[in-house]
């Protein structure tokens, strides 16, 4: 398999950490949590209910995807909304050859894991702009877009698969 470079997207409470882990662990490489690389000042504009604009963005995404094309010569798995495809198109600048993930759901079960999870900073009210921002993945874009209502293991194996597959 040459090293597979993962982007596990979507929108907040879609399950990007969670099922993120689940792929690296089953593929041996890293797992790098996007929400982690976003400047202090990102994370307390989230937290007191404002949505991020594309100046706040575009930094973060950059870093996002030297993080994909650095952490590992074995290659990586990154948890990152990646909402817009000018964004994905901004992470394939650092990583050309990712491949992007997509968790969909509908938006009563997401506000539902999102108010369930305990002591993260994003409030469930930035859900709406966060769907109203998303554009689904894209035909010609590489990747693939799973339903949420599976369990994470059922997520992690697909992808997993998809990225074999893909090798
Ligand atoms: N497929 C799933 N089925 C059930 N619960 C899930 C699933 N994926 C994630 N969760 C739960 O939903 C919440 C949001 O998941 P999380 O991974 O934090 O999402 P994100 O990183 O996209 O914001 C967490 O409490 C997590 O345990
Ligand atoms: O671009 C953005 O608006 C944010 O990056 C957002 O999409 C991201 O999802 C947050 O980091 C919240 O964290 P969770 O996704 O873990 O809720």
């Amino acid at each position: 398999m040459r090293r597979p470079q993962v982007v596990v997207m979507g929108v907040s409470g879609s399950g990007k950490s969670t099922v993120g882990e689940q792929v690296a662990e089953l593929l041996g490489v890293p797992f790098v949590d996007g929400d982690a690389l976003h400047p202090a000042a990102n994370v307390a504009k989230m937290a007191s209910g404002v949505p991020l604009t594309d100046d706040d963005r575009i930094p973060w995404l950059r870093a996002v995807g030297r993080a994909l094309a650095e952490t590992s010569p074995e290659g990586a798995v990154v948890a990152c909304s990646a909402l817009k495809r000018s964004y994905r198109d901004l992470i394939r600048s650092e990583a050309p050859d990712a491949l992007f993930a997509e968790l969909d759901g509908d938006r009563a079960l997401l506000a539902a894991r999102m108010a369930a999870r305990p002591g993260h900073f994003m409030p469930v009210s930035l859900l709406d702009s966060q769907l109203a921002t998303l554009e689904p993945l894209q035909p010609e874009e590489h990747g693939l877009r799973l339903d949420v209502s599976r369990s994470p293991a059922e997520l992690a194996d697909a992808i997993a698969g998809a990225v074999r597959a893909a090798a």
